[in-house]
């Protein structure tokens, strides 16, 4: 009994190219019986950074470890680009304290069987730059910051030419400088043309950090669309301040807003209608409106809206 409500994937004209990622019907129930991710259907455009939202325990990891191979699901199926175009951040990769992040991303890159030794110098230094790490490419990894050391992970899934990111809670345990260098990271990223797939239980990181996003409740995917579309898919309400309180109540009727609301203001769903013409059709009929606003509801309403649930917002 999964209602997942797809709000319009951000491609008004044409055919939306294909997707960089996606599942069907994928589902992990772990032994003993638990369903840790139950039939999830995600959809993630190429060159968007989609997040993977999600209170901790709603199946976030299981989902992302299922794509990269790490555990099998029990049902369902995906696409993705093939695994050496995927770079991922899942458990930050063990980095050596006393060497430098360029000697530790050598050690990395040596250890993969699929990357010419010849070429491992270039690949080491374009990871490095790509993450704004060059100039500190010789200093001890003890000595990097936390925003330096997860940097430097990305970096270390950044060894190679990819097409797809996977980053599981890439800016956890990290200062509020950390996350901003990994938000920013993160952008960037994605506008060379790398797909970022990123997931966190903050809505306001998402909210920031991401195009697109897939919203999850204990195993199910509840939602998914572009940021815009999620925020703005729930009716955005107009709020009228006037003392006048029944005869606005009956010009917002009277326009058709749905759903009016008399209390100490108006309220009403806004729908289709520009505030300015509410405005007017107000003061035309004699309201003395004192204030006027539009709530649009955010990320979190909606999350709110779908689950009835409260989130972590912190961040
Ligand atoms: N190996 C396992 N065996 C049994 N249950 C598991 C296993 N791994 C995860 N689970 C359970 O599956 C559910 C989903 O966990 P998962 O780690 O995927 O969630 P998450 O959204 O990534 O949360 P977090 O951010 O805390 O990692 C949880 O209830 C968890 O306890």
């Amino acid at each position: 009994m999964t209602t997942i409500v797809e709000f319009e994937a951000g491609a008004p004209h044409g055919a939306a190219p294909s997707p960089a990622l996606t599942t069907k019907g994928l589902t992990k129930r772990f032994r003993g019986g638990q369903v840790a991710v139950d039939a999830v259907d995600l959809s993630v455009p190429r060159g968007s950074v989609y997040g993977f939202l999600g209170p901790n325990g709603s199946g976030k990891t299981t989902t992302i470890r299922m794509l990269l191979g790490l555990v099998a699901p029990t049902d369902g199926e995906y696409t993705m680009p093939p695994l050496a175009g995927v770079g991922a951040l899942v458990e930050g990769p063990a980095f050596y304290p006393y060497l430098s992040g360029e000697a530790n991303l050598h050690r990395l890159d040596a250890a993969d069987p699929t990357a010419s030794g010849r070429t491992a110098r270039a690949r080491v230094g374009q990871a490095l730059d790509r993450v704004g790490l060059s100039a500190a490419a010789g200093k001890r990894f003890r000595n990097y910051s936390l925003g330096m050391r997860q940097r430097l992970a990305i970096a270390a899934a950044l060894l190679g030419p990819r097409e797809l990111l996977v980053l599981d809670e890439p800016t956890n345990g990290l200062d509020p400088q950390g996350t901003r260098e990994v938000r920013t990271l993160v952008k960037e990223i994605a506008q060379e043309g790398t797909t970022v797939f990123v997931s966190s239980h903050l809505l306001a990181e998402v909210e920031q950090m991401c195009t697109h996003a897939g919203i999850m409740r204990t195993g199910k995917l509840v939602a998914q669309g572009t940021i815009a579309s999620l925020s703005g898919g729930r009716a955005a309400r107009i709020r009228i301040e006037t003392p006048d309180v029944a005869d606005a109540a009956r010009v917002l009727g009277a326009l058709g807003l749905a759903d009016v609301r008399a209390g100490g203001d108006v309220t009403a769903e806004l729908g289709g209608h520009a505030p300015e013409s509410v405005n007017a059709a107000l003061v035309g009929e004699g309201v003395a409106v004192r204030g006027l606003s539009v709530v649009r509801p955010s990320l979190e309403d909606v999350f709110v809206g779908l689950t009835g649930e409260g989130f972590d917002v912190d961040g």
